[in-house]
């Protein structure tokens, strides 16, 4: 099972988070969100993380896909989440300006429409993330989405649960909808952008063996 912790902004939280063995770590990349990371602690982030066998994957959402790219190359990130409205063809962009870059296509799921638009980005990304739809709020709300849509129909790619996840229900999480991976921010936080690092260790151990 990949794991990612997602909305970190401390580089001492960063490397223990690393050190426990996660799939991939997030750096919100998002100016309203209250873990955006400015670019010059997103490079020291990426620089403290570049010796662990870790996706450093900087978060956006509706930002200019140059500026994007732009970003990605000077702040030293290896993998990109894109958060918004993206479409395939603006992932077919960053790909080929940046094919060494893991790419993530987060869809905030809505109704069977969301899960039906996921094909078009299989050409061009390496997972889906799914996460929960917030008229206000771009991510990191802690709400989790029906998971009872998957019944009728599942991502023809590999694919990461996220929104709500927690320590708590994520063994029934992911039980019910088997993902490749899943995705956490707010489960595992004191404040906005402060990570638990126990609750961390916890959701690590309860994952395992899925
Ligand atoms: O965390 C944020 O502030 C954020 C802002 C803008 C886009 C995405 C963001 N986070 C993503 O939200 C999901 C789920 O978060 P949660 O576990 O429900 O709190 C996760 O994919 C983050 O990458």
């Amino acid at each position: 099972m990949e794991v990612k912790i997602c909305g970190l902004t401390r580089v001492e939280q960063a490397v223990a988070i690393a050190r426990m063995g996660v799939t991939a770590v997030g750096i919100i990349c998002v100016p309203s969100s209250p873990r955006y990371v400015a670019p010059a602690q997103q490079q020291e982030l990426n620089h403290a993380l570049a010796d662990y066998p870790v996706w450093r994957v900087g978060v956006f959402a509706q930002s200019p896909i140059p500026e994007v790219i732009e970003i990605a190359r000077t702040s030293g990130f290896n993998a990109l989440q894109l958060h918004g409205e993206e479409s395939p063809a603006d992932c077919q962009y960053v790909r080929e300006a940046l094919p060494q870059v893991f790419l993530i296509k987060a869809m905030r799921v809505r109704d069977a429409g969301s899960l039906a638009a996921i094909a078009a980005y299989a050409p061009w990304v390496d997972r889906i993330l799914l996460d929960a739809y917030d008229p206000q709020h771009l991510g990191g709300t802690g709400l989790a989405w029906d998971w009872q849509m998957l019944a009728d129909q599942t991502p023809s790619l590999r694919w990461w649960l996220a929104g709500g996840v927690t320590p708590e229900n994520c063994g029934a999480a992911v039980a019910q909808t088997q993902p490749d991976g899943i995705d956490v921010s707010s489960g595992v936080e004191v404040a906005p952008g402060v990570k638990d690092l126990p609750r961390v260790e916890q959701l690590l151990q309860r994952i395992q063996g899925h």
